[in-house]
């Protein structure tokens, strides 16, 4: 019998072209998302050169990151921003490639339209110019971000010059508390394992836990492996997926879907198989999450104290520590929770598909936000928005003193209209807390839909398990 392999190693196996020794692996990528951040300069380079796109009907554009999420059918207002929608407007009108602009039905931040049109399938490897392209992952695929050259690369090859990372198997066992959602599993992790504790490693999930989530859920997870410096995560394809992409736009339909399914099942990583590094976790000891740093390893369970500095290890780490929580405003060995917040957004690639927007809805219903909060709810992508508003979730939001925006990463990062003011802290469901990330001088506490729902309500950092 042959060698047991990972998933990750079965796929990757799938899709080398060439390997030579010494040298990056030749990779044939499936699937290619584009949007407007990353994509100028790689069109300039091919028409610079004169050369094509290999295959355009692999390539897919939306804009999210420039647009803003208010009158989406005016012209956007921030000059830069509007140079680059045009931009992306005019290089995939030029080189042939779908791009589902402001207005579309199927626009929307790139990492939730690709799962919800069916373009992101089992066994695929797919690349983006976006370190959260790692969200695909969630459909047992091999997704990571690339940088601006390598877009360049994959529009005239289709392929792409990868050393093959080391393989990580992170377990969650054993099932969820009540309040605790698939954001704090991976909040937890990074907390445990710090910001760069996966560096060099493509992660597989996999555990009870994990197998129990929904689509929307393993998404959130495998959206923020990257922010412990994973190349990727992945998650192998069960029921659970094959329900998820069943009839969705892009997907195979039919026949077509019933014989690929057969062959999806076979995705799974072999009984014995050598990863290079596992780490196991008891879901039990998962509670609600939060951040008080700067980075998203600067994590605690919502009712722990921030640590002091004799509780770290190391000099860095306790320089890092104190110039965090300086720009953060906070104390060490402090409580977060009962500390005021001025703003909660609810959005992202994180945490902004349907589901989420559930669960907010479920925390918040027939309640008003607390005096003082400002509360943003952005969906993910127009399905997502019409979705929320089929099903009455808008009502709910706006009798909450809540706003319901337009698509797009908007306040995730301060690169559109929507920045958070200096000084103001946000609770937030993205993926990053940086300094000046959500705007110069913000200050985030990233943490979970409901755990960000709680705090629009008391209009202070809250253990949702007291509401739900
Ligand atoms: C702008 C883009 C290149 C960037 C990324 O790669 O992730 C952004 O999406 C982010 O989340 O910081
Ligand atoms: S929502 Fe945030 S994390 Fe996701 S792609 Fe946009 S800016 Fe990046």
């Amino acid at each position: 019998m042959s060698q047991p392999k990972t998933l990750f190693d079965k796929l990757w196996d799938a899709h080398v072209v060439k390997t030579s020794e010494g040298y990056p692996d030749v990779v044939y990528i499936d699937r290619h998302f584009i949007h407007e951040v990353t994509s100028p300069q790689a069109f300039d380079g091919l028409r610079k050169r004169g050369i094509k796109l290999f295959n355009p009907a692999r390539t897919t554009a939306t804009p999210d990151h420039n647009v803003p999420t208010k009158d989406q059918h005016l012209p956007i207002k921030e000059a830069l921003s509007r140079h680059q929608v045009e931009t992306l407007r005019k290089n995939t009108a030029e080189f042939g490639v779908t791009m589902y602009d402001l207005g579309h039905p199927y626009q929307g931040i790139v990492h939730i339209i690709g799962p919800e049109l069916g373009l992101t399938l089992p066994g695929m490897t797919i690349v983006c110019g976006d370190s959260h392209t790692s969200t695909h992952g969630a459909f047992g695929s091999i997704a990571f971000g690339i940088g601006t050259s390598e877009v360049e690369q994959v529009l005239a090859t289709q392929c792409i010059l990868q050393y093959r990372p080391k393989t990580m198997r992170i377990e969650i066992n054993g099932t969820l508390g009540k309040g605790v959602v698939s954001k704090d599993i991976i909040l937890y992790i990074i907390a445990k394992i710090s910001a760069s504790g996966a560096t060099g490693y493509f992660v597989e999930y996999a555990g009870e836990a994990i197998r129990s989530l929904s689509m929307e859920a393993r998404m959130t997870i495998c959206n923020m492996s990257i922010e412990m410096g994973a190349r990727g995560g992945l998650i192998a394809p069960d029921e659970t997926t094959f329900n998820y992409i069943k009839g969705r736009k892009f997907a195979p339909q039919g026949a077509a879907f019933d014989s690929i399914v057969e062959e999806w099942r076979q995705l799974k990583t072999d009984d014995d198989a050598k990863y290079d590094h596992v780490l196991t976790y008891d879901a039990a000891d998962i509670a609600p999450m939060i951040t008080y740093g700067t980075n998203p390893g600067m994590g605690i369970k919502v009712t722990d104290r921030i640590p002091t500095i004799a509780e770290l290890n190391d000099i860095s780490e306790q320089n890092s520590f104190t110039k965090s929580l300086e720009y953060m405003g906070l104390e060490p060995g402090s409580q977060l929770l009962g500390k005021s917040v001025d703003y909660v957004f609810i959005g992202s690639c994180t945490n902004a598909r349907i589901e989420d927007l559930r669960l907010v809805a479920s925390i918040v219903k027939g309640k008003k936000k607390a005096a003082g909060v400002e509360v943003w709810v952005v969906p993910g992508s127009k399905q997502v928005e019409e979705q929320a508003r089929k099903e009455g979730l808008h009502t709910i939001f706006e009798e909450a003193g809540f706003e319901l925006r337009e698509p797009g990463c908007s306040a995730c990062l301060g690169m559109n209209e929507d920045k958070i003011p200096a000084g103001k802290y946000c609770i937030s469901t993205s993926n990053r807390n940086f300094e000046g990330r959500q705007g110069p001088k913000s200050r985030t506490f990233l943490a979970s839909p409901l755990s960000a729902a709680a705090a629009a309500i008391t209009g202070k950092v809250t253990d949702v398990r007291e509401l739900v």
